[in-house]
């Protein structure tokens, strides 16, 4: 009546669970496209249960693991060579931090099924190819300054305790399982302290602590303890592999600012919540819910009040390095500073932070020399200042040069107030142009004030040019940085109680497989994955739920029959004539005998053992 859905040897997709719990796992998404409709007539049955095989529930990580990997190999032959690719890529991309090999190591011993990810992402388009293989060919402190790729999982609920409270003098105690304890959640928070996204090419996996299991006596398990991600402000954080018109889960801007990634699993009932008027001992509890999990990309676009922006060697670095404590690389030629620098310039009393923009070239909208990379931190920059280079021998087409490029950008960007630092006028014949350049910047429209001819060297120029730098912020209207998306920003953990009902179910069927029935509802799926199979009290109230849902009416009527799979969730059943309830206990028996598990309870326990 009850068996395992199958060995690993006749396993496939099709009459597997199509809901892998594992990020990512394409059985988590694939739906089997229903069939045309097959009306038996009327099947007098009942579903009996079956918690042998679900890649997301009950078994052991080695055969979560090997199910995963086979059910991808079978659909995608191309990827049956993923170890070899393993190897060869671990050993010939071994650079430290390597995202690839990265996630390839994945303690969890997660390695197949991430690789299998990288290949089909890898399959996605040439586009996509074009900017992954250019993306692998920037140094990685470029690369991991401003993205990075993070695995968060909160904790599973602990699971419900089945006890009855045996004291002296207290025949009869009744039910004392203690609840479960909830998981903890994964919150994202905007950490000031931070000014890069560097750090997570070392740690990618974030946990939150799961629930503890309730006692006897009445005892609730402890929650799971919160885990903070802290993350620079001006991260974008968006769910990996989303449609693109998805909106991002969270934008931090301000510091301190704190978002929700993950919500931990709900605590499962103990058999003290199932007591009622007419079952005064009930010998059932709940599994705690699982966490959610997900692998999400982190984008950082900084947060400045002036971003210093400019040709190459301009001179920027040097000037930073002259109004702050900053200590960037300064050199003489193009492109010493791969990742931008932040500065604080404390000035009457005010602080200032500035960012040093690496070089822009012609073209940088396009991408032109890393230009995507670094033109996007300027968006967030309240007020730019423009380094000119006095000695190169065309300031003005320098300078137009990258006011287009800022302007096919992004035209909110030439929005931005601009002050003009006409920098390394120390040199003998940086002065030649001056004067042109001056009419000229004045003929486009910018105050005399905003035209500054420094040396970023000796410092000769440069405190008026703060000055007037903090004078034009001042003159914005004081306004806190605003998210640049719609970023969802959920700032509570949601309702643990959710709005769908138990009567909100879909059926399709694969009939061509191995005849199996997919029942999906977000409710009717979440109480699958809560109930405990170990009691057969809580199969007994598996089965009702789903007679009294109308799961058992609308299967029949769509002509299920007997030895049928039923997939609800990642549980998998099987469909069995048999309509008594000693059908179903003699069933969840045999089940529990031929897996070896001991059953906790029994159809009259506890009066008789
Ligand atoms: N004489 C003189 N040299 C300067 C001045 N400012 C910068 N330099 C020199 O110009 C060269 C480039 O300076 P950086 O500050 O590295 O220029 P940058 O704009 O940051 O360059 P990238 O980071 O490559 O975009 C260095 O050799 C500096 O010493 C200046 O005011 N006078
Ligand atoms: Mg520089």
């Amino acid at each position: 009546m009850v068996r395992l859905a199958g060995t690993l040897a006749d396993y496939s997709p099709a009459s597997c669970s199509p809901r892998c719990s594992r990020a990512g796992c394409p059985l988590g998404s694939k739906r089997t496209p229903p069939l045309s409709e097959r009306s038996r007539g009327n099947h007098a049955i009942h579903i009996g249960h079956n918690v042998g095989h679900s890649c997301g529930n009950n078994e052991s990580r080695l055969w979560k693991q090997l199910s995963c990997s086979r059910a991808i190999n079978r659909l995608h032959p191309a990827s049956i060579a993923a170890p070899e690719r393993t190897e060869a890529a671990t050993a010939a991309e071994g650079e430290e931090g390597d995202w690839d090999t990265e996630w390839i190591n994945d303690e969890t011993g997660d390695s197949q099924a991430v690789e299998w990810f990288v290949e089909e992402d890898n399959k996605k388009d040439s586009t996509d190819q074009d900017e992954h293989s250019a993306r692998k060919r920037l140094p990685a402190e470029v690369r991991c300054f401003d993205n990075a790729q993070i695995y968060v999982k909160a904790g599973d609920g602990g699971k419900g305790c089945v006890a009855f409270r045996r004291e002296k003098h207290v025949p009869r105690g009744g039910p004392a399982g203690g609840n479960g304890g909830n998981g903890g959640a994964v919150w994202a928070v905007a950490d000031a302290s931070l000014n890069s996204l560097t750090t997570f090419r070392k740690k990618l996996h974030y946990r939150a602590t799961p629930g503890a299991a309730g006692g006897g006596s009445n005892m609730h398990g402890s929650n799971g303890a919160d885990l903070d991600v802290h993350v620079p402000p001006g991260t974008i954080i968006r769910r990996r592999d989303a449609p693109e018109h998805e909106k991002p889960l969270a934008e931090l801007v301000a510091a301190g600012a704190r978002v929700l990634l993950a919500a931990g699993g709900r605590g499962g009932r103990g058999n003290a919540s199932f007591k009622t008027g007419r079952n005064n001992a009930p010998t059932l509890a709940e599994v705690g819910e699982e966490g959610t999990e997900l692998w999400a990309t982190l984008e950082l676009k900084l947060v400045a009040d002036v971003g210093i922006i400019g040709v190459p060697s301009a001179g920027k670095s040097t000037l930073l390095s002259v109004l702050s404590n900053a200590k960037p690389k300064i050199a003489d030629y193009p492109f010493t500073t791969l990742v931008p620098n932040l500065g604080v310039c404390e000035l009457d009393y005010r602080t200032t932070v500035f960012a040093d923009i690496p070089g822009l070239l012609e073209g940088a909208h396009q991408g032109v020399g890393l230009g995507h990379e670094f033109l996007r931190h300027t968006q967030r920059c309240r007020v730019l200042v423009h380094v000119i280079d006095g000695t190169s021998p065309d300031p003005i087409g320098d300078y137009n040069a990258i006011r287009v490029e800022l302007e096919l950008f992004n035209p909110a960007l030439i929005e931005k107030p601009e002050v003009i630092a006409y920098n390394k006028i120390d040199v003998p014949d940086s002065g030649d142009y001056i004067e042109e350049v001056q009419e000229f910047l004045w003929g486009q429209g910018l105050a005399k004030d905003d035209v500054h001819a420094i040396s970023a060297v000796t410092g000769q120029g440069v405190l008026g040019l703060v000055r007037r730098a903090r004078a034009v912020l001042d003159q914005l209207p004081a306004e806190a940085p605003t998210q640049t998306t719609d970023a969802l920003n959920m700032t509570e953990l949601p309702r643990r109680i959710s709005a769908a009902e138990i009567d909100d179910f879909a059926i399709t069927s694969d009939l061509a497989h191995g005849r199996a029935w997919h029942v999906e509802g977000e409710a009717i799926e979440r109480f699958a994955a809560m109930t405990n199979w170990d009691y057969y009290e809580a199969t007994l109230r598996f089965q009702k739920v789903l007679e009294s849902a109308g799961i058992n009416k609308k299967l029949k009527a769509r002509g299920i029959q007997e030895g049928d799979t039923v997939v609800i969730g990642g549980i998998e059943l099987m469909w069995s004539d048999g309509q008594s309830e000693g059908a179903l206990y003699a069933a969840w028996r045999e089940d529990k005998k031929r897996k070896g598990t001991p059953w906790q309870g029994s159809h009259s326990w506890p009066h008789a053992v």
